[in-house]
């Protein structure tokens, strides 16, 4: 039979979590147990939520209530209780749970059965690169910054420059929604023409992800119309929608294309050391079973940090060996060129490099601070010290001067 295995966070006394476990494995799937008869408790056995494990922590105490420790419990629940999906599994596991209390939901294992119904990104890291032809490569994005009330030739000039810096990806701020300036459709036109002038002027090509943004009922025919119009790729807000709204995008045949999955409003519920999602779950695992091919987080080290352990892991769970395609990892806020060493160093390859400030705050504008990040990346791939690529490549000296 078909389970979903849920991971928990508790504090509590010593000896307390196993009665504890129980009352959540009970509670969020049959109610009562040991109360019922036992023809009742034959018909609901295959409903009936299961303690799989109990791990205390005698070391870690709480940091404000030094009588209560630190545990881990695993709870599986048998998929025959939801529907597969997402709201339906994250309501049965931490529907009610989550307002109980300092409970925090840490992982979720899905069975083969239960993923097979989350088919995941349709290009993943894969289909991202042929789209590019860039196979060796960490690949670099960079952001548009201050276009609000700005108009489209803006916008336009604002694209060309970091195109011509040499970056792979270019998408919009997260808070640039529909408005009559800069209309996405024209955003995807207008976009879609400045990218082609710089390809056939330079023979680089450089991918825009427009924001899909506006009521939820209306997403679908506004993407739709964007792959009518020649949209590369669609930036979405995912934790201010929900997952499941990504999943009906990312499965969708008749708009096929590239999500980006941005961070923004996860915070609310992530960043916590005692309620809500952990962040490699809520930013890693569940946004590339709904189906982004890119997944944008704060890296280790920039202006909003995640903590490194939890920014590690979550780029393992975007890219390790699992039943659907991978997503790209993509550490953001404040990266400047000065960082590509340890973002290649954490991050590997199979990443992206991603920066606004960072771009468009060098000396020499938009283009030399892509060319900066492009000579960085080139740089620590061939083994040389930054500072000394730095002596070649005027752009990158110039950030290293800049921001270290
Ligand atoms: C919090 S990760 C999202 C990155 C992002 O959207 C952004 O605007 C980062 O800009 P920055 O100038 O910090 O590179
Ligand atoms: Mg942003």
């Amino acid at each position: 039979m078909s389970r979903l295995t849920a991971t928990y966070q508790l504090f509590g006394q010593a000896g307390s979590f196993g009665k504890k476990a129980e009352g959540i494995a009970l509670g969020l799937t049959v109610g009562s147990w040991t109360d019922l008869p036992l023809l009742e408790q034959e018909q609901l056995k295959q409903h009936k939520g299961t303690v799989v494990s109990v791990t205390e922590f005698a070391d870690i105490s709480h940091p404000l209530k030094s009588e209560q420790i630190r545990a881990e419990v695993k709870i599986s629940y048998p998929s025959v209780n939801f529907s597969p999906d997402l709201p339906a599994i994250l309501t049965t596991v931490f529907g009610k749970l989550s307002l109980d209390g300092e409970v925090k939901l840490l992982d979720l294992e899905f069975d083969d059965e239960l993923l097979s119904h989350f088919p995941g990104p349709r290009f993943g890291i894969e289909g991202i690169r042929d789209k590019l032809g860039v196979i060796d490569r960490p690949l670099v994005m960079s952001i548009f910054k201050g276009v609000i009330g700005r108009d489209l030739d803006y916008l336009a000039d604002q694209l060309r420059q970091q195109a011509l810096g040499g970056v792979d990806l270019v998408k919009d701020d997260e808070i640039l929604f529909e408005n009559p300036l800069t209309p996405f459709e024209s955003r995807i036109t207008t976009g879609k023409e400045v990218l082609r002038q710089v390809y056939e002027e330079t023979g680089h090509r450089t991918l825009y992800a427009a924001n899909l943004s506006g009521r939820t009922s209306e997403l679908r025919d506004k993407a739709r119309k964007a792959r009518e119009l020649g949209a590369d790729a669609l930036l979405f807000n995912v934790h201010a929608y929900g997952f499941d709204v990504l999943q009906e995008l990312a499965e969708d045949d008749s708009i096929a294309l590239p999500l980006m999955a941005h961070p923004a409003f996860s915070g609310a519920f992530t960043s916590s050391p005692f309620y809500g999602v952990a962040t490699p779950l809520a930013l890693g695992k569940l946004t590339r079973y709904a189906g982004a091919d890119f997944s944008l987080f704060p890296s280790p080290y920039g202006s909003v940090a995640l903590e490194k352990s939890a920014a590690l892991t979550l780029g393992e769970e975007l890219t390790k060996a699992s039943g659907v395609k991978r997503t790209f990892p993509v550490p953001s806020a404040g990266i400047h060129p000065g960082l590509v060493p340890l973002l290649i160093n954490d991050y590997g390859t199979e990443s992206i490099i991603n920066a606004g400030g960072g771009v468009h705050g060098h000396p020499a504008g938009a283009a030399g601070g892509g060319l900066a990040f492009r000579q960085a990346v080139d740089a620590v791939l061939n083994g040389i010290d930054l500072a000394e690529a730095g002596e070649q490549h005027a752009e990158l000296k110039t950030a290293l001067e800049l921001w270290g």
